[in-house]
C-alpha cells in the first residue's frame, strides 16, 4: 500500500513562504479532501509531490520515494494538475498515446480510460474544440491511465455539469475503495463532504487540520435538533425539564440548539408529546471550515464604501 508522505515540507518563492514546514500523511483507501482558501499552497503542495518543484527544505514522498525516482511514473502516481495542460493540437487519442508509450502502458489501457471518463465518442477531436469539462475528463483519463495506486486531482469537479459532478463523486469513491490513495482539492464544499472520508486544511502554507471529516465538523459546528409537533406548548415544557431551550421559526418548525437528536427523542417520547418531525440538523462542513479558516483567509473582500 502506498501512502504520500509530507515530512516538514518548505517552498519559498522569493521572500513568500508559499508552503511552511508542512507534515502530513495521505493514507489509502479512503478519500482525502485537500482544502485551504485561495494561496494556502495545496497547487504547490502537489507539484512539490510530483516533483515539478524543488522543495526548499523537506520531503514528499510516495511509497516512500521521490516522485523523480520512480520508473514509469504513471504506474504508481496518476495526477490532474492542470486541464489545459494537454496540447490543443492533439486528438484526446493521441495525448494518451503518447503518454501510454512513454510509459510502456499498454495500448488497451486508451480504450478502457476514455470509456471510463465518458469521452470515447470525442476521442478522434482535437483537444482544442473541448469546453472546460472535456478537457477535465481528459485530466482524469490521463491520470487513471497507467492503473496507479496514488490519484491526487487538483479541483477536478472544475467545469463539470451536474452529471460529470456525481460521476467524480461515485469514481473518487470507488477509487477510495479499490484501496487506492486518494487526494483531491477542492473549493466546494458540499462536494467535498460528499466524497472525503478525510481532511487536510492548509491556511497560509501552514497545516491548519489533518483529520477525519465527521470530527472536523462536530469539533466546530454544535449538533441542532428541528422538530415539528402540533403541541408546542407541551414541547417546550418537555425540553425545559431538561435543560433545552427551542426557537420556534415561521415554517412550523422549532429548532433545539446544542442538542442531539437522540436525546431529544427521549425527551419528547418519555413526556408524551405528540411529534410530527424529528431530525438532526447536523453540521456542515462548509460551517466548519469558515469557521477555521476566518484568520487564515489571504484575500478576501472588504466592504466597499458608500
Ligand atoms: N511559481 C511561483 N512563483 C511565485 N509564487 C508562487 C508560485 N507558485 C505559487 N506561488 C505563490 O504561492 C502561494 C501558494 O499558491 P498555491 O497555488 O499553491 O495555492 P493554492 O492553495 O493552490 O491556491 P488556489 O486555491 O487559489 O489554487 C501563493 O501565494 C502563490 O502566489
Amino acid at each position: 500500500m502506498t501512502s504520500i508522505d509530507v515530512q516538514s515540507l518548505t517552498k519559498e518563492y522569493g521572500t513568500r513562504r508559499a508552503v511552511d514546514d508542512l507534515t502530513f500523511t495521505v493514507r489509502p483507501g479512503r478519500v482525502t479532501g485537500f482544502l485551504g482558501p485561495n494561496g494556502a499552497g495545496k497547487s504547490t503542495t502537489m507539484r512539490l509531490v510530483l516533483g515539478l518543484d524543488r522543495p526548499t527544505s523537506g520531503t514528499a514522498t510516495v511509497g516512500g520515494r521521490s516522485y523523480t525516482a520512480l520508473q514509469e511514473p504513471l504506474r504508481h502516481v496518476g495526477a490532474l494538475l492542470d486541464a489545459h495542460a494537454a496540447h490543443g493540437s492533439r486528438t484526446a487519442r493521441d495525448h494518451l498515446r503518447v503518454l501510454a508509450a512513454s510509459n510502456r502502458l499498454p495500448a488497451r489501457r486508451i480504450d478502457e480510460v476514455l470509456e471510463e471518463t465518458g469521452i470515447a465518442s470525442v476521442a478522434r477531436r482535437r483537444v482544442k474544440t473541448y469546453s472546460l469539462g472535456m478537457r477535465q475528463r481528459l485530466g482524469i483519463a490521463s491520470a487513471l491511465l497507467g492503473d496507479p495506486e496514488v490519484v491526487m486531482l487538483d479541483e477536478p469537479s472544475n467545469g463539470l455539469d451536474p452529471e460529470g459532478i456525481i460521476w467524480i463523486r461515485e469514481l473518487l469513491r470507488r477509487l477510495a475503495a479499490e484501496g487506492r490513495t486518494v487526494l483531491v482539492s477542492s473549493h466546494l464544499m458540499n462536494e467535498t463532504a460528499s466524497f472525503a472520508d478525510h481532511l487536510v486544511v492548509l491556511g497560509r502554507g501552514r497545516l491548519l487540520a489533518d483529520t477525519p471529516m465527521r470530527e472536523f465538523i462536530d469539533a466546530r459546528v454544535r449538533p441542532r435538533v428541528r422538530v415539528r409537533t402540533p403541541d408546542a406548548t407541551a414541547l417546550k415544557a418537555a425540553l425545559a425539564r431538561h435543560g433545552h431551550d427551542a426557537v420556534e421559526h415561521d415554517d412550523g418548525y422549532w429548532t433545539v440548539h446544542h442538542a442531539r437528536v437522540d436525546d431529544v427523542g427521549r425527551i419528547v417520547s418519555g413526556a408524551g408529546v405528540p411529534v410530527l418531525e424529528l431530525a438532526a440538523d447536523e453540521g456542515t462542513l462548509e460551517q466548519a471550515y469558515l469557521d477555521l479558516t476566518a484568520t487564515e483567509t489571504e484575500f478576501t473582500a472588504q466592504p466597499q464604501e458608500a
